[in-house]
C-alpha cells in the first residue's frame, strides 16, 4: 500500500506547525508544506473546518488542530512515547508548553508600552522561571529527553518552542537552563532535522 499523500497547509510561520514538520522531516514523510500566502486566506479561510490553521490534508481528507495533528503523526512514527503513561507525560507536557505560549504570545502582541513593561516584568520575575526551572528538571530528571528515554514528538515541540524563547529573549537566554538548552541542540542535530533546518526556507515566527 502506497503512504498517504500529507499536505499541511499553514502560513509562512513556524508557529503552530513547526513540531508537525520536525515529525515529517525526523519520519522521512513526503509532504506538501503550503503555506497559505497572508491575501488569500480571508478566502482560504471559510474551506477550513473551525477557521484556522494548520489543517493537515491526508489523502484529501481535511483535520486540524496542531497537537491533535502531531500526535496522530507521532503515534503512527513511533513518536509517541513507549507506552500510554509516556504518550500522557508528551500531552501534559506539550499542553503545559502552550500555557507558557499563550502567556508570552499576549507580552509579545501587547500594544500598550506600559502594560507591555509590566507584563515583561512578571514574566521575567516570576513566569518564566516558574516553568523553565521545572521543565529544566523535567530534562535533567530523563536525561536529556523530555519524556521517557528516548526522543517523542514532545522534544520537538520544546525545541521550536526554544528556538522561539531565544529569539524573543536572546541568545544567551536559556544559558541558566543547560537541560533545556541541550535539548534543543540535541534536537537541532538530528542529521534528519539538521538537514530541514538548512534547508527549510525564511520562515517568520
Ligand atoms: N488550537 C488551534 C489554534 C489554531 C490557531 O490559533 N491558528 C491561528 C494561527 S496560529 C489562525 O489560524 N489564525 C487565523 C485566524 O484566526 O483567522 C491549533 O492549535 O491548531
Amino acid at each position: 500500500m502506497s503512504p498517504p499523500h500529507y499536505k499541511l497547509v499553514y502560513f509562512n510561520a513556524r508557529g503552530r506547525a513547526e513540531h508537525i514538520r520536525l515529525i515529517f522531516a525526523y519520519s522521512g514523510i513526503e509532504y506538501e508544506d503550503y503555506r497559505v500566502p497572508k491575501e488569500r486566506w480571508p478566502e482560504y479561510k471559510k474551506k477550513t473546518p473551525f477557521g484556522m490553521l494548520p489543517i493537515l490534508e491526508i489523502d484529501g481528507k481535511v483535520v486540524s488542530q496542531s497537537n491533535a495533528i502531531g500526535r496522530y503523526l507521532a503515534k503512527q512514527h513511533g513518536l509517541a512515547g513507549k507506552d500510554e503513561w509516556e504518550a500522557l507525560q508528551c500531552d501534559i507536557l506539550v499542553d503545559t508548553l502552550g500555557d507558557l505560549k499563550q502567556v508570552l504570545w499576549k507580552y509579545r502582541t501587547e500594544q500598550d508600552p506600559i502594560k507591555k513593561e509590566e507584563r515583561k516584568v512578571k514574566l521575567m520575575k516570576e513566569t518564566i522561571p516558574f516553568y523553565l526551572a521545572k521543565f529544566e528538571k523535567v530534562v535533567a530528571d530523563n536525561n536529556g529527553y523530555s519524556v521517557g528515554s528516548a526522543i517523542t514528538w514532545c522534544d520537538f515541540v520544546f525545541a521550536v518552542s526554544l528556538e522561539n524563547f531565544e529569539l524573543i529573549f536572546g541568545k544567551t537566554s536559556l544559558d541558566q537552563y543547560p537541560a533545556l538548552k541541550g535539548l534543543k541542540e540535541k534536537v537541532y542535530s538530528i542529521p534528519s532535522i539538521a538537514t530541514w533546518f538548512a534547508k527549510r526556507p525564511v520562515t517568520e515566527f
